[in-house]
């Protein structure tokens, strides 16, 4: 599995310990910045890992900022792609199982390092479970289709 990260700087400390944590566990990865702590916009960072991911060059994408919201909300705007905001395991599952999920957002300001990563391990491992999910997701899919221009 090929994922891409990113963060603004409010997401930065914890997009370097995500990365730390994805090399120990041998995940292909790469990082679309920032690459310090110095002030950005969140929505171009949201916006650059949901075109990666949207094209199909990765498979998953994860996206951090101060609460996880703005840049979440970003990436959302990219069609195709379905970002869920995750502070806890449980929802992160459902994320995966449910709605597909292909990006997932944390909150460097809201959660701590370990109950990230443990976030990240949950939803890089769960599979989709489909069936009336995917007539749910589908219908995601179709409400973009009628508001693309
Ligand atoms: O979710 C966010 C924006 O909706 C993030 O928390 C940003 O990281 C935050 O807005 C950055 O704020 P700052 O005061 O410029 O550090």
């Amino acid at each position: 599995m090929k994922v891409v990260i990113a963060s603004d700087h409010g997401g930065y400390r914890l997009k370097q310990e995500i990365i730390k944590h994805l090399e120990n566990k041998n995940v292909e990865y790469e990082d679309y910045g920032t690459f310090s702590d110095e002030s950005v916009d969140y929505p171009d960072y949201g916006e650059r890992v949901g075109e990666a991911v949207a094209s199909g060059k990765f498979d998953r994408g994860i996206v951090i900022c101060g609460t996880g919201i703005g840049i979440s909300i970003a990436a959302n705007k990219v069609p195709g792609v379905r970002a869920a905001l995750c502070g806890d395991c449980f929802s992160a599952k459902a994320s995966r199982e449910h709605n597909d999920a292909n990006v997932l957002a944390l909150g460097e300001r809201v959660i701590g390092v370990e109950l990230a990563k443990m976030i990240v391990d949950i939803w890089l491992e769960t599979e989709f479970l489909g069936g009336r999910h995917e007539r749910r997701v589908s219908k995601i899919s179709a409400i973009e289709e009628k508001y693309a221009k």
